[in-house]
């Protein structure tokens, strides 16, 4: 969908601060307040994603938990009790408003196998086109510490990514980015509009203010840059504000607007799954020319740019490509295994043909390839 029309698809991102009382439990009117918001959108004709955290929230009492657990394992058992609850409370009011939701539990591995990846977006598509709201949060009672997103910050800047949305906003206790921590800070001042993240920006970011609050004010950070490398505008807003998200949408709430003029940073479908949800499985390290081919020019990668080939995968898997520093240059998708590879690395044309009998094609196509200096992408 895009914004021509003014029907936008919009992901909405709800923490666990937003939803919860004092005593750390959800509070139903903060999150009835919240839908409501919501089904304005959604009467004006827009397509919602919703990516809410609070099953932990909803549910460490019930385990028997004084206060929020710290232990995965506990946080997963609460989250098992409250995920259902949570869904139950967000049902009941959009039904009462004559919407359906339906919940999405997903991990980060869903995201890096470009199978499920696509699964996941056919089924949400599917919602979508039909009017329900899916509402999406981290599968917690099945993913392990290393593989956790652990804050639906990122998770929600994916989840932009994976359906293409027009606009991500992210709702948390404060009503934007502020140039320093507030808390330590009295002087801070909010930005109300951030076209570029730079390392200051990243600098002013402090940590989580509530007890329920996972990501802080840094992955709120890292989410911006995820959905704006994909050229998905994001608001940064203060949930307890009367219509903030009806607002945000028309651009007169008051927060930060995260918005990058860089057209180039608009990356294709495939492109966007390589930068940032793709787990690479090998290294390929390159020589200097072909360093200046891929990352200046933009060329494929040939295998006679090849000087070692690190790990085991197959023809389609994704690789770093790491240049003869050791520093990361960028990521990109395999035309060959890595045991084809280490035969025919330095390698040109016939010469490959000779050595594994098949016709001899480009290492990495640059469409199957990004590199850092173009794009913000994690490295490592
Ligand atoms: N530069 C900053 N600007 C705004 N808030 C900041 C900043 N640095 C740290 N914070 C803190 O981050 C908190 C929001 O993150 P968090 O507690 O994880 O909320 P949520 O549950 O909504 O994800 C704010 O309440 C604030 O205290
Ligand atoms: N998936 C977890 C949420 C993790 C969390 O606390 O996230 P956030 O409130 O966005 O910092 C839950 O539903 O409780």
């Amino acid at each position: 969908m895009n914004s021509s029309n003014e029907k936008k698809r919009i992901v909405i991102k709800i923490g666990s601060s937003s939803l919860t009382s004092r005593l750390g439990e959800i509070s139903r009117r903060k999150l009835e307040r919240l839908v409501d918001d919501l089904v304005k959108l959604k009467d004006e004709g827009h397509e919602i994603v919703l990516v809410s955290s609070g099953a932990v929230a909803a549910g460490y009492r019930k385990l028997g938990c004084l206060e929020r657990p710290t232990s995965l394992p506990e946080k997963q058992a609460a989250a098992s009790i409250g995920q259902g609850l949570l869904m139950e409370a967000y049902s009941e009011r959009f039904l009462s408003h004559g919407y359906t939701a339906s919940q999405i539990l997903i991990t980060r591995s869903d995201f890096s196998d470009r199978n499920r990846y696509n699964n996941a977006r056919n089924t949400i598509n599917v919602l979508l086109e039909r009017g329900i709201v899916p509402i999406v949060n981290e599968n917690d009672t099945v993913t392990i510490k290393r593989l956790k997103f652990g804050d639906n910050d990122t998770l929600s800047a994916k989840v932009a990514g994976l359906v293409e949305a027009d606009q991500l906003i992210i709702l948390s206790d404060i009503d934007g980015l502020y140039d320093a921590d507030p808390r330590k800070n009295p002087e801070a001042q909010l930005m109300d509009k951030v076209s570029e993240i730079t390392p200051e920006i990243e600098d002013a970011a402090g940590e989580p203010g509530s007890a329920v609050g996972t990501g802080g004010m840094r992955s709120k950070i890292d989410a911006a840059k995820i959905a704006m490398s994909s050229g998905i505008p994001t608001f940064l807003g203060r949930a307890d504000s009367a219509d903030i998200i009806y607002q945000a949408v028309h651009k007169s709430a008051k927060g930060t607007y995260f918005e990058s003029d860089d057209e180039s940073l608009n990356l294709d479908d495939k492109k966007h799954w390589i930068a940032f949800n793709s787990g690479p499985e090998g290294d390929i390290i390159i020589t200097d020319e072909a360093k200046s081919e891929i990352a200046d020019q933009e060329k494929n990668l040939l295998p006679d740019g090849i000087y070692y080939v690190n790990g085991h995968f197959k023809k389609g898997a994704v690789v770093r490509i790491i240049d003869l520093d050791k520093n990361e240059i960028g990521l990109g998708v395999t035309n060959y295994s890595s045991s084809e590879l280490k035969k025919i690395k330095g390698h040109k044309g016939e010469e490959i043909t000779k050595i594994i009998n098949v016709t001899a094609k480009e290492a990495i196509n640059k469409n199957d390839l990004v590199c850092h200096d173009h794009i913000p992408m994690p490295i490592g």
